[in-house]
């Protein structure tokens, strides 16, 4: 357990719901907001944006004219603010007609936190490729595409479980372009929002953040690579000469077993897989993916679609249910302060 204020103790929840959106119906995303509701009751409200039509044959739920209206719908039924599709879903074969609505279902939610009638915004998982070629979808993810919505130059994506908080600083871009994408200017505002954001949301005061380094052996003194004393190392001077708590370049490989893991508050790594793997593997379950620097809070399970097994009711709930969590604490920490 990391020793720091997320996770470590009851904290306040917010009390205003939480609109999840529905994204691709096609996946797992319909059935596990379900089974979240069942798990969660009205403990923690929740609405989901979506087409009832969608959700598994046999579901509980009750549709709201208003965000509001959540808190009026019993605990076994999941409150829906209906968001028309053209098409039904297919289990595991996404309909390139309904790639539209689900990216207005992200910017309908957007508008509703905006507005303050969500406290947050929790998205499940889209098929980037579905919206790419049925809507001709520009962002590589939410995480862009939220930014772009809310007017921000520059967020960042976090993974976090009780155990570990990850932040890879070049996202969905190919491994061979990484290395002219990591630039000085993009490691330090990934620094700065991801400390920021450590405080701000997390609550803590003077977070600890371990860095990786690009190459095998964070370079090797230069023997496996340039970036670490050319790029990064640089960047870490500058910031902890400001007072953040830097530590780094470390070998990627070495810096996720427990013992490392406990003496830092955040790593962040360098490109996707070195930061998402160690957390997929530590926990899957109860992986959390959140945007550091938006104006209001969004979080997300960590997995995607799960296409093989949409339409068996296998699916598990427990990253969105960490999900709604999450954003339910963050939202209320915001709103304390
Ligand atoms: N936030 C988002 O919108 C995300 C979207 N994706 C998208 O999802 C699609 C599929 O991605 P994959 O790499 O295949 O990852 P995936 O997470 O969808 O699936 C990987 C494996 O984990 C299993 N799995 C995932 N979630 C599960 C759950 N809740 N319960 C039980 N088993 C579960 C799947 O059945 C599959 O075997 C891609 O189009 C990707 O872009 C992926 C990650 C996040
Ligand atoms: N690999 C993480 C992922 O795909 C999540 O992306 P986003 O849709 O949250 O930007």
């Amino acid at each position: 357990m990391l020793p720091s204020a997320q996770g470590s103790g009851p904290l306040p929840r917010a009390t205003g719901p939480i609109a999840l959106t529905c994204g691709e119906p096609a996946g797992i995303g319909p059935e596990i907001a379900v089974k979240a509701r069942l798990a969660l009751g009205s403990r923690l409200p929740f609405f989901w944006i979506g087409d009832p039509r969608h959700l598994p044959p046999g579901s509980g739920f009750q549709v709201i004219r208003t965000p509001s209206d959540t808190v009026d719908v019993p605990p076994g039924l999941l409150p829906v603010l209906p968001h028309p599709f053209p098409d039904a879903a297919v289990p595991g074969r996404p309909s390139g007609g309904n790639a539209t609505a689900v990216v207005t279902a992200i910017s309908r939610a957007v508008a509703l936190v905006q507005a303050g009638a969500a406290s947050a915004i929790c998205t499940a998982p889209i098929s980037k490729q579905a919206l790419h070629e049925g809507a001709g979808f520009a962002f590589p993810g939410h995480t862009e595409f939220l930014a772009s919505l809310a007017g921000v130059d520059r967020v960042v994506m976090m993974l976090a479980c009780p155990a570990l908080r990850v932040v890879p600083v070049t996202i969905h871009i190919a491994l061979e372009d990484v290395p002219a994408a990591l630039t000085p200017e993009l490691l330090e505002a990934t620094l700065r929002i991801t400390h920021a954001a450590l405080i701000r949301d997390f609550g803590i005061a003077a977070p600890r953040i371990a860095v990786t380094g690009l190459n095998p052996h964070a370079g090797e003194g230069g023997a496996m690579g340039q970036q670490e004393a050319h790029v990064i190392a640089p960047v870490l001077a500058r910031l902890a000469a400001e007072g953040m708590r830097l530590t780094g370049p470390h070998p990627a490989d070495t810096l996720f077993h427990a013992a490392a893991r406990a003496r830092y508050d955040a790593a962040v790594a360098m490109y996707h897989d070195q930061a998402l793997i160690p957390i997929k593997t530590i926990d899957f379950a109860g992986g959390v993916n959140v945007t550091l620097g938006l104006p209001f809070i969004r979080t997300s399970p960590d997995h995607g679609t799960a296409f093989d097994i949409a339409g068996q009711g296998v699916a598990d709930p427990s990253s969105l249910i960490a999900a709604l969590d999450m954003a339910s604490v963050m939202a209320a920490a915001r709103a304390a302060g």
